[in-house]
Order: structure tokens, then sequence, then C-alpha cells
């Protein structure tokens, strides 16, 4: 193999791990993750939903947590009330009527309700259609649960738990530690609404 090629994968990999091992590193990361899956496990025993919602890369994070909800992660259980901002026809008929900005909050103000929890993921908290969600959530008495990166942006602030990866830098090796969070979050949601009493 091309030896430029073989030192620029290792290093990618390298650069991946140091991502992740800074991130456990912080005890605040996992005290977030456990408050976030014990919001949502409640509010799905409650009958109330998840909405998700993300763009790029975090559009495609914010349907794989959906569907492991209404679908299946490891256990045969009941289908949770998830849903991911996904819908194209909504997309298009919002951007290009009221435009991109609203794409996510024209959903939450029809869908949302109040102790329904939306999980807004943005690698720069700073997206503008990330943060109008987050505010028509607010406003419908939602609970935000918020996956941002570098500094946390404007979102961090409209987050009732907001579980941050402090990597300053590209949105793909955030990316890499917001799927990991989502797989844990699944995974302790499937327990706790699997096992009474919830905690
Ligand atoms: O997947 C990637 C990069 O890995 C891109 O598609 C990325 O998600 C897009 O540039 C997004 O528009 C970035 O938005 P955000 O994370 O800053 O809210
Ligand atoms: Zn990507």
């Amino acid at each position: 193999m091309d030896h430029s090629f073989s030192s620029l994968i290792k290093q990618q990999f390298q650069e991946a791990q140091t991502v992740l091992t800074t991130f456990l590193t912080e005890e605040k990361n996992t005290e977030a993750i456990a408050q976030a899956a014990l919001l949502m496990s409640k509010a799905l025993r409650q009958g109330d939903k998840v909405i998700s919602c993300g763009n790029g890369g975090s559009h495609c994070d914010a349907m794989h947590f959906a569907e492991e909800l209404t679908g299946r992660f490891r256990k045969d259980r009941p289908a949770l009330a998830a849903i991911a901002i996904s819908d194209t026809s909504h997309i298009t008929c919002t951007g290009n009527d009221y435009g991109f900005s609203f794409i996510f909050s024209r959903f939450v103000e029809g869908l949302g309700r109040p102790g329904d929890i939306l999980l807004a993921i943005s690698t720069s908290g700073n997206s503008e259609n990330i943060l109008q969600a987050a505010r028509a959530a607010r406003e419908r008495e939602m609970k935000v649960v918020a996956l941002t990166g570098n500094g946390g942006g404007q979102l961090a602030a409209l987050a009732d738990v907001e579980i941050r990866v402090s990597h300053v830098g590209h949105a793909d090796r955030i990316q890499e530690v917001h799927i990991k969070i989502i797989h844990i979050l699944v995974l302790l949601i499937e327990q706790q609404v699997l096992i009474p009493p919830l905690i």
C-alpha cells in the first residue's frame, strides 16, 4: 500500500481515538448521558414521544436513533414512540415556502406536545434550523436534549440536557462520538422501559 495512505489512515483512527478518550475522561459527560436517557425513558413510559432532528450526517443520526426505538435495537420489546424529522415533502414545502431555518421548527409546532422531548443534533450547535426547533420545543413545554460539539454553540443555552463532544475541529470526528452516544441512549432506554420500577 502507498505509504502516505497508510499513515493517513492510521492518523485518522488515532485522532478519533483521542476524541473518544477525551470525551470519556470528563465525568460530566457520562452523567449527562444518564440524565438524557432517564428523561427519554420517563417520557416514553408516560406515552410521550421523542422527536429528533439534525442536518447532513446528523440527519442520518437523528433517523438512526428514531428507527432503533420504533423498530429494534438489541431486545424484542414493544415499539417506542420516536420520529425523526425526515419527511422530504414536509422539508421541501417548509423550506420552499417559509425558509430552511424553519424546516424542523414547523414540524415541532405541528406535532410537539408538552412532555415530548426534542433530540437536537448539531456539531456546531449553531445551525439556525436546529436553534429554531429547540426554541419551538421550549415554547411547547417539551424538554430539549442536545448533542453538540465544539463549544456547544447557541444550542447549549437552549438545552435541558446538553451532551457535548468538546472537540474543536471537523464535524465528522464529533459525529463519530455522537453515534456512540445515540447507541448508549437507546441501550439505556431499552433497559428502562422494560424493567420496572422506573428510577
Ligand atoms: O456529515 C457531515 C460531516 O461529517 C456533514 O454532512 C454535516 O453534517 C453538515 O455539514 C451539516 O450541515 C453540519 O451541521 P451542524 O452539525 O453544524 O449542525
Ligand atoms: Zn459525514
